[in-house]
């Protein structure tokens, strides 16, 4: 028993793209007695993600792409998030996110700094995400990003005042949770808090 649960099995549902797992365990309750549960876990993860900031002009570096579970909720489908990535086994996320800010932005990074390790959804899923800040300047603006098209990645790469990402959000133009996480973050930080 590990703070009272006991896993009893460990099923794959699913394994396509990412693997669906049936997990059952006993809880022992507070009372002393004892119940057994299901629950799905989708290991969806780890991610890596990083909001780049140019200090000098108070600007942002975010990504505008498709994404079909904001389509097939009524959302989207495009939708405006730092630029983010999937940690391959046996990668570091700084990495991941200094690539991905290449392939997904053709941005090269500065004073990478990491803020924040979280679960998006731990109900349900079991991503971790690391959450980066980074500087940037125009100068390290040297390709035009746009992802891997040979994956069907068309990601369009936008430049904007921190502040009018804000008003994004605040609009609800932004509705991812890690950008939201991040602009939040770097608020604070500009504002030297
Ligand atoms: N064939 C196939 N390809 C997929 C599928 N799901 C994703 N892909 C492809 O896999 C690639 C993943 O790109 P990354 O840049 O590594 O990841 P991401 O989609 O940006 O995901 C990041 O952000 C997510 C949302 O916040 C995070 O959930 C994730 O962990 C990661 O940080 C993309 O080319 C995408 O089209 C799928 O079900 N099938
Ligand atoms: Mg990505």
């Amino acid at each position: 028993m590990d703070g009272g649960i006991r896993i009893r099995s460990r099923e794959t549902l699913s394994e396509n793209w990412f693997r669906l797992e049936k997990v059952t365990f006993d809880q022992r309750r507070a009372d002393g007695s004892q119940q057994t549960l299901e629950r799905e876990v989708y290991h969806n993860g780890p991610g890596a993600t990083v909001l780049p900031l140019d200090p000098e002009r108070g600007t942002v570096l975010l990504v505008r792409q498709l994404r079909i579970p904001a389509l097939v909720n009524g959302d989207g489908p495009m939708l405006v998030e730092a630029c983010a990535g999937m940690v391959e086994e046996g990668d570091d996320p700084a990495q991941t996110v200094r690539q991905e800010a290449e392939q997904e932005m053709g941005c090269r990074l500065h004073a990478l700094r990491k803020v924040l390790e979280l679960y998006p959804s731990p109900g349900a899923s079991a991503e971790k995400l690391h959450l980066f800040l980074a500087r940037y300047t125009p100068a390290d603006r040297t390709g035009h990003g746009g992802g891997l098209a040979g994956e069907g990645e068309q990601i369009e790469v936008l430049e904007m005042p921190l502040s009018q990402a804000w008003a994004m959000v605040e609009s609800g133009e932004i509705i991812d949770a890690k950008t939201v996480i991040l602009l939040q973050h770097a608020r604070l930080a500009q504002a030297g808090l």
